[in-house]
């Protein structure tokens, strides 16, 4: 976006091959090819006994250590064992379902999930049974990395394989395309500046002082090494926060008509110690605002799409101890979860994905500076390590036979 500009109103690219123009109206509501939505997640436990098969489900191959493993499954017992996750997933769910109807969009839903029940597998099934050959995907992971892009393409093409499915040139049973990586729609955008506004609101009935408060974006952390690897995608996943997290910076700045000031911090960072992630820690940077005699924050979430486990237990719980212990008087904004306008986003990506796939002209909302993500990947893109092919075939993407 060229500087001067309104901070928000939504851009549209007229970059790439051949001229992209405004669908039609009339157009809008034309989902061909696709017969269903795959609601594609991360899952969660819903009862004490599933936290550590779920655990194990994450962490395979991975060689996290059990202590780290009983530390986490600690934030879930202190929850009785069940995340929020899965209502969450439901909730989006029915609030898609409802956003297609009212847009007399015939398109069933399916919700699965890479590490608990429904299973990918469970919905594959379900999708090849009701006789789905084309399918779009929906990941509840707005930014591109190894974590909110590869690793569920990895999980779908490994699903399909299982099933006997996955050919050796790419070919799959069910055709499955995903929407691009949406923290630049304009959708999710609006989302996070009406949660962080209503945040700012709680924050003055609080008694807080809304003009000093410190705006803190908060997203989970990743290895250096993943962090780099994310290039590829387009721009590293800490670049594409600090795109969103300008945009909707300024926006809250133009809304309460003074300039706030913002930071990138990150949560939930595992691993071991030795093994640099991206930093600062949200509680590390609550430590220097206080140094600075900051006294008042809103933690924005922009990096999870609901108060799942870690919002729970990271922020609600650990970050805002920290603030307490500080002094400081925190609030923390919602996560964009069913809100209209994400919701509204999402559908409208969907409409978009099948745009792209019918070969048509299309306008791809985006905002801030970085422009619209691929919506198929490139060769390489999102692995785990830079540099390291993952020898794991990934579906969505021009390198699934590799
Ligand atoms: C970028 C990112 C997102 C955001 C994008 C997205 O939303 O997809 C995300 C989401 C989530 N992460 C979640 C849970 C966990 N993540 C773990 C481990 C890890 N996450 C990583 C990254 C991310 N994770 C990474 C680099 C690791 C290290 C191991 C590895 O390289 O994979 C572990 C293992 C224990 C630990 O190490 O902490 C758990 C239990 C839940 C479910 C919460 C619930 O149950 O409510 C959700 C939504
Ligand atoms: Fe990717």
């Amino acid at each position: 976006m060229m500087a001067g500009m309104p901070s928000f109103s939504p851009q549209t690219t007229a970059a790439g091959p051949g001229a992209r123009t405004s669908t039609a109206p009339a157009a809008a509501a034309e989902v061909r090819p696709y017969d269903a939505l795959l609601l594609y997640s991360f899952g969660g436990p819903n009862k004490p006994e599933d936290v550590v098969p779920f655990l194990r489900n994450v962490t395979v191959g991975k060689g996290i250590p059990d202590s780290r493993l009983e530390e986490v499954g600690e934030h879930y017992y202190g929850f009785g064992g069940k995340s929020p996750i899965n209502e969450q997933n439901l909730a989006l769910k029915a609030a898609l379902e409802e956003e297609l109807a009212s847009r007399g969009i015939d398109l069933p839903v399916v919700w699965g999930n890479r590490n608990w029940e429904p299973y990918t597998r469970d919905a594959v099934e379900q999708l090849a049974g009701a006789g789905a050959q084309r399918v779009v995907a929906l990941v509840t992971s707005a930014f591109s990395s190894y974590s909110g892009c590869r690793q569920y393409r990895e999980d779908l093409a490994l699903t399909l394989d299982a099933r006997g499915e996955l050919g050796p040139d790419g070919s799959t049973g069910i055709q499955f395309d995903k929407v691009r990586s949406y923290f630049n729609h304009p959708g999710f955008a609006q989302a996070n500046v009406d949660a962080v506004l209503e945040a700012y609101e709680a924050l003055a009935a609080k008694g807080g002082d809304v003009t000093e408060a410190r705006l803190v974006f908060v997203t989970h952390s990743i290895p250096l090494t993943m962090e780099a690897a994310s290039r590829i995608s387009h721009a590293t996943y800490s670049r594409q926060h600090l795109d969103l997290a300008r945009v909707v910076a300024e926006e809250v700045s133009a809304r309460l008509g003074h300039e706030v000031e913002w930071n990138l911090t990150f949560c939930s960072r595992s691993g071991p110690p030795a093994q640099p992630w991206l930093e600062p820690d949200v509680n590390d940077h609550l430590e220097s605002l206080a140094a600075d005699d900051v006294t008042n924050v809103v933690l924005s979430p922009i990096g999870f799409v609901s108060d799942h486990m870690e919002v729970a237990y990271d922020l609600d719980t650990e970050a805002m101890e920290t603030a307490s212990r500080l002094g400081i008087t925190a609030v923390r904004a919602g996560t964009v979860g069913t809100r209209a306008p994400f919701v509204a986003g999402l559908v409208d990506l969907v409409l978009e994905r099948a745009a792209i796939a019918r070969d048509e002209k299309f306008a791809e909302a985006v905002v801030g500076e970085l422009g619209p993500f691929r919506s198929v990947c490139a060769p390489d893109c999102c692995l785990r390590r830079d540099g390291e092919p993952s020898g794991i075939p990934a579906l969505c993407s021009t390198d699934v036979h590799r």
